[in-house]
């Protein structure tokens, strides 16, 4: 068989299965089972392809037809440039995510060897693409669970990104004792999809991805962003930042809760399709000035 059938072959399985974009998933599943790139799947399609990658192929696009996101049946993603390892355990890092981490390495480009905490790091992918940015960053990231922040450190291993994780609830309030006590820059990309919506998601979002990463509760569905207003008070420094995403229809809610929680600057910013996607705050520097310095 041809690298040309294989694809055409896997195109049609996946189209046949409503696979929205087919032929971009088939290229996808091709190249990693062959190791030939796209360019070279189409410069020389007359090459035969090995028995086992033609089993590769269609067992991946079984998985595919089935609704697994392509990310998990590839076991990998890229996010700001890095290839990132993901399981079922995490979420697969979005590329509106890459916006926010965009936005928050404005704000801190004239912090010396910031401190930077990651809420809910999952993959570890806005830790990583922080510390890949800025080496001289001290990166921590912190996660509820065990099992992806396996999957996180595993991550900065491959990568080579000194990245310290910490296992803790962002929910409770001895929160802060968990990490270190001042920080430039808070980002965190929380749980922020309401449970109503659950039912009208993709498969492959409402049926793969870890609801953990995702829901939270219709009655409270800011919930998280209070969290991170209490953790910017607790763990910012005077002047740090306060930067996460959030739900395209809670962008307002979020800047009035931030504002009314004392942070300064409070802004919500559109993502590349224009919605309201990445919530911005700073700490309020104090206003005796003689206290911070330890002056008496
Ligand atoms: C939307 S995912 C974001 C993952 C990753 N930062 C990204 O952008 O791809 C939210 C993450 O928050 C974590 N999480 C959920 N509840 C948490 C809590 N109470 N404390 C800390 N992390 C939590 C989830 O395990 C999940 O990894």
């Amino acid at each position: 068989m041809t690298r040309r059938a294989l694809l055409d072959d896997a195109v049609d399985r996946l189209a046949a299965a409503g696979i929205e974009d087919a032929r971009r998933n088939a290229e996808w599943i091709v190249e990693e089972a062959t190791g030939a790139d796209r360019a070279a799947l189409y410069a020389r399609p007359d090459v035969v392809v090995e028995p086992v990658e033609v089993a590769l192929v269609a067992r991946y696009v079984a998985r595919r037809a089935s609704g697994e996101p392509v990310q998990y049946v590839l076991g990998h993603t890229d996010f700001y440039g890095l290839r990132v390892a993901v399981t079922p355990d995490v979420l697969i890092p979005r590329p509106e995510t890459e916006e926010v981490v965009e936005e928050a390495l404005r704000r801190i480009r004239d912090a010396e060897a910031p401190w930077v905490l990651d809420v809910g790091t999952g993959s570890g992918a806005i830790a990583l693409a922080v510390k890949h940015e800025r080496p001289d960053a001290e990166v921590f990231a912190v996660d509820v669970s065990a099992g992806t922040l396996a999957v996180a450190a595993s991550n900065a291993d491959r990568l080579g990104l000194d990245v310290t994780f910490v296992e803790s609830d962002a929910l409770r309030p001895q929160f802060a004792a968990d990490v270190p006590p001042t920080f430039d820059l808070i980002i965190s990309n929380p749980p922020y999809v309401p449970e109503a919506e659950r039912p009208g998601l993709q498969v492959e979002v409402r049926d793969h991805e870890p609801a953990s990463a995702l829901f939270v509760p219709d009655a409270d569905p800011l919930v998280f962003y209070r969290a991170l207003a209490g953790h910017a008070d607790a763990l910012l420094r005077p002047g740090g930042w306060l930067v996460a995403e959030t739900h395209a229809d809670l962008g307002g809610a979020v800047g009035q809760l931030w504002t009314e929680a004392g942070l300064v600057k409070v802004e919500v910013l559109p993502d590349l399709a224009g919605r309201d996607r990445i919530a911005v705050g700073r700490q309020a520097a104090p206003t005796n000035t003689r206290a911070t310095r330890g002056v008496a």
